[in-house]
């Protein structure tokens, strides 16, 4: 590309992106270049040295207009301080000196047909390759499963209702809270995928703990296809340097970084922070503390970062474990204004299981006692829930009324649209969980230490030397001996202390004899990865993973069955965790638990307590929370009077307390939960869209046309795998995202879904939506001129092949683009000026086409130019009255499904907290009708000239 000189003032359009229009510098800085689109009403950065822009020049005799809407034909043109200037006359005469800037469009002869007279045409077979290419671009743009369809995941009903609830929404800001494992990750990948594809995103930061850094890299850039970049310090340091700035962040689109890191490191989090985002993702959430008045600097920091997002993700299983002061800070930063005060969020959530009662009965269409009508009442007392329990009161059966009352009472005084929760109950196919429990006999080394605190017992390790106790512990020599005894099966170990898994490890591997690594915080990250990557080998891993308590928490060890819980951690979330990390989406096998402990000792009693208390290790409870928190105080004061008749009876209650809990959370707040969060049946038709696009054979057929005309070789590896790589005539030496030794691919999923390290190709893969963007950005086929040999058609008869492209310029949040997207439409123009595209298609043309001799070429162009330009002019007519059908349609289209949001937004929230969404909704409404009407255009994009011959 020839160097481009940027001056504020001047205008130029996005080759890549036509639909953001004609844009205006505004800026220009040493690298950089910013750009006012009005159309779209953005503001875009771009690096001067390789912005994909195209300069706005005329040339003398087009037409060109004013910001007032008066046309003039240029006369002449000069340049003056890098500023275009037209000498240019109106229609009445007048000639006037018109800056650029102060140009807005242009009727000047359309640049296909320029191209053509000027002798620069293709081969006559190119343009129905750009026919076809704008046909898919447009099916794709309007696809229910864009942005859903090229994720490498398993279409899962639950995940997919969630993505697509929130991505509905311009400013998704929600809580992931599904129970461990279930796939919260997998649900901020498919949203911020969508989102990105859609375009209501371009910037987004994901902030995670130090240990998750590298998963949640391979998991955005293997399952999604979305080149996140890790900023750590080293490479803070290097992009500052290459870039010559000081802000590093403004340079990356996606942004991973530590929380850590961000938190000891100021001056990045400043730069972090003036860096604008249009999505924050944070995973586990949970630890974000909070107390009134006293926010931990985790939370201070997201909280900054979430006032400047515009959608915010919070990712956590636990979402209560901080406490409900913690849960509501987190609630508070998703929507401040609805949760501002604390008192009166516990006021209602100790209420919710009323009214999730009242709730359940009227979605089971169950009558309600007069005290819960007298309740409901009270509850939604606005004029129109008023009016429909009193159709309830007469009509027991009124579904409508009490679905639409049930709805409202969710939304208005549970946790509403902003928290997501499924529980293994709620999804089937999740495998059986067994526990081992082996009672071994405390050392006297231990007995001698006369431990008595609570921690001390559970772990006696921590007050003897490392030799001494990894020689004398029961557990260590009971753990050497099930390895050796099950050679061929991995283990996951959990600890407590790093300590005690380093010296285990070391014990383990060195003495033992046992293949197998450590996982701790005191390792770097890629220390870290690389233990858990070994780990996770099939030839030549680790047999064992001996894990510090960090192990427990966001990694993904379904490929292993066996966990072994060399201590048990004071916390029944901490156990969940630890469970979770094999019991996930993936894991094919029942699991095996096995907890050794030191017989008469708290190890034993908190074991007991856990397993027939809770019956924590077979089964996931929400229940199990609260009941623990309830009674952890009762357990350390039973336990440490060493009654064990007390114990049992404790037991009996904690049972006793998780029945009731269960059955009012089945039937009550999680059983709402759980309907918002599982969906109903409206994610099947986006499940089989998604299904569809597996099998959809055009998107093989297109690629390999394009590989064929760019030159690029596709070679069948199996049925399945293809090897896409540059073939030696590849046109220009480049084709978009084609590595220099190409890639193994496959178009299918299932394929994809056990082999991560090849590409799956879908109609969302970047290289698929660059390829159709570079034929139709660079123009390709869209000036061709040919002869048609057709012995029916009298000789040298003109035939004129038009591609229009029907679009309405608008910003990305309207989402105007799936009721008017860039939408192509083919005419074929006879000589009269009829259109006869319905009789014959391009690709029959095709069959009958043939090259224009090179000494043919000048005497026939100067001899087609007036007739082409009446036909042109025929075909304009043609597209004026199209464009205006179906910009009526579109607008009819925007108008009935906003004046439905407006009535589900009626229906259900607050009367008072409803009115700015309303108003939001008005407004988009009406700017959207009058860019419909103002914005939308026809343009000539492809020309194809045939001549006849006999
Ligand atoms: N739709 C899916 N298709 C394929 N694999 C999936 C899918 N959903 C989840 N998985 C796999 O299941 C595992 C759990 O998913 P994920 O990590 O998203 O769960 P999570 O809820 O974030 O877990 P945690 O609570 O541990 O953070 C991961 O290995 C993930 O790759």
């Amino acid at each position: 590309m020839s160097e481009q000189v940027f001056h504020v003032g001047q205008r130029w359009s996005n080759t890549a992106e036509t639909d953001l229009g004609i844009g205006i510098v505004t800026q220009v800085d040493e690298r950089i270049v910013t750009l006012f689109f009005p159309n779209t009403e953005e503001l875009r950065n771009y690096a001067q040295a390789n912005a994909p822009l195209t300069r706005l020049e005329f040339h003398p005799r087009d037409m060109i207009e004013t910001d007032d809407g008066t046309n003039y034909r240029v006369l002449t043109r000069h340049e003056e301080e890098g500023l275009y200037f037209y000498e240019a006359q109106s229609d009445d005469g007048e000639v006037k000196i018109l800056c650029e800037s102060q140009v807005q469009g242009s009727s000047s002869m359309p640049e296909p047909l320029k191209r053509l007279l000027q002798g620069h045409f293709e081969h006559y077979k190119t343009f129905g390759m750009r026919v076809k290419t704008w046909q898919l671009h447009s099916q794709y743009d309007q696809h229910p499963a864009k942005g859903f369809m090229g994720p490498r995941v398993d279409p899962i009903p639950h995940q997919f209702h969630i993505a697509q609830t929130v991505a509905k929404h311009s400013q998704a800001r929600v809580m992931l809270a599904d129970e461990v494992g279930l796939g919260k990750t997998i649900e901020a990948g498919l949203i911020a995928h969508q989102l990105l594809i859609s375009g209501k995103v371009n910037r987004i930061i994901i902030l995670v703990p130090d240990s998750l850094v590298h998963q949640w890299l391979v998991e955005m850039r293997r399952r999604f296809n979305m080149p996140v970049r890790v900023l750590d310090n080293d490479q803070c340091e290097a992009l500052c340097e290459q870039q010559d700035t000081d802000n590093p962040f403004m340079y990356e689109q996606l942004v991973l970084c530590s929380i850590q890191f961000l938190l000891s490191n100021q001056r990045w989090a400043e730069a972090a922070m003036d860096s604008p985002w249009d999505l924050l993702i944070v995973d586990e959430a949970h630890h974000l503390a909070w107390q009134p008045d006293a926010p931990s600097p985790a939370y201070s920091m997201v909280e900054e970062f979430s006032l400047k997002a515009k959608s915010l993700l919070l990712l956590t299983a636990t979402p209560e474990k901080e406490g409900p002061e913690s849960h509501f800070a987190q609630l508070h930063l998703l929507d401040p204004l609805r949760y501002q005060d604390l008192p009166r969020f516990m006021e209602q959530q100790a209420k919710f299981n009323d009214i999730a009662l009242i709730a359940e009965h009227l979605i089971d269409h169950e009558s309600l006692t007069a005290d819960q009508l007298n309740q409901l009442k009270q509850l939604l007392n606005d004029a129109s829930s008023l009016s429909l329990i009193e159709q309830l009161e007469h009509n027991k059966a009124d579904s409508h009324a009490a679905t639409t009352l049930a709805t409202r009472l969710l939304d208005r005084h549970g946790t509403g649209r902003a928290l997501f929760r499924n529980t293994r109950a709620s999804i089937s196919g999740f495998p059986q969980r067994e526990l081992t429990r082996v009672r071994l006999k405390s050392p006297q080394a231990y007995q001698d230490l006369a431990l008595s605190g609570f921690e001390d017992q559970l772990y006696p390790e921590t007050h003897l030397p490392e030799a001494e106790w990894i020689a004398q512990d029961t557990r260590v020599e009971w753990l050497l001996d099930i390895l050796k005894k099950n050679r061929s099966s991995k283990f996951l170990v959990i600890c407590h202390h790093k300590n005690t898994a380093c010296a285990l490890q070391a014990h383990l591997h060195f003495k033992g004899g046992i293949q197998c690594s450590a996982f701790h915080e005191d390792l770097s990250l890629i220390e870290r990865d690389r233990s858990a990557a070994w780990f996770a080998s099939e030839e030549d891993g680790a047999q064992a993973l001996i894990c510090s308590e960090i192990g427990s928490e966001g990694r993904n060890f379904q490929f292993c069955h066996n966990l072994v819980m060399f201590d048990l951690p004071a916390s029944i979330d901490l156990l969940e965790q630890r469970i979770g990390r094999l019991d996930r989406i993936g894991q094919k096998n029942d699991i095996q638990i096995y907890t050794p402990y030191l017989a008469e000792t708290h190890q034993q009693n908190l074991l007991t307590w856990y397993d027939e208390g809770f019956n924590a290790f077979i089964k996931t409870e929400s229940s199990h929370s609260v009941v623990f928190e309830n009674l952890n105080q009762e357990f350390k004061a039973v336990i440490s009077q060493d009654d064990e008749a007390a114990l049992d009876a404790l037991i009996d209650t904690t049972q006793q307390r998780i029945a009731e809990l269960h059955e009012r959370f089945v039937h009550g707040r999680n059983r709402l939960l759980e309907i918002h969060s599982r969906g109903d049946d409206s994610v099947e038709p986006l499940i089989e869209a998604v299904i569809g696009s597996d099998n959809d054979p055009h998107l093989k057929d297109y690629m390999e046309g394009v590989f064929n005309t760019y030159g690029v070789d596709e070679e069948d590896l199996s049925d399945d795998i293809v090897l896409i790589r540059p073939g030696t005539s590849l046109e220009h030496s480049s084709f978009p995202n084609l590595p220099e030794d190409g890639f193994s691919a496959t178009y299918d999923r299932a394929v994809a879904l056990g082999r991560e390290d090849i590409e799956f190709i879908s109609w969302d893969h970047p290289m698929v939506r660059n390829a159709m963007d570079m034929i139709i950005t660079s123009g390709k086929g869209s000036s061709v001129m040919s002869l048609l040999k057709n012995k029916q058609i009298k000789e040298g008869t003109l035939l004129l092949e038009a591609l229009f492209i029907v679009e309405c310029p608008a910003p990305a949040e309207l989402q105007l683009g799936q009721l008017l997207p860039a939408t192509p439409v083919r005419l074929l123009l006879d000589q009269a000026g009829r259109d006869i595209s319905a009789a014959v298609t391009t690709d029959a043309l095709d069959k009958q086409l043939k090259r224009v001799k090179g000494d043919l070429i000048t005497p026939m162009l100067k001899e087609i130019q007036d007739p082409v330009l009446a036909m042109l002019g025929k075909g304009n007519e043609l597209m004026e009255a199209r464009k205006q059908d179906m910009v009526e349609k579109a607008q009819a289209a925007f108008q009935s499904y906003w004046e439905s949001e407006k009535q589900r937004l009626q229906a259900l929230g607050n009367p008072a907290d409803n009115a700015k969404a309303l108003q939001d909704v008005d407004k988009r409404l009406q700017k959207g009708q009058e860019l419909l009407a103002k914005n939308s255009q026809y343009r000539l994009d492809g020309i194809r000239i045939m001549i006849t011959i006999s």
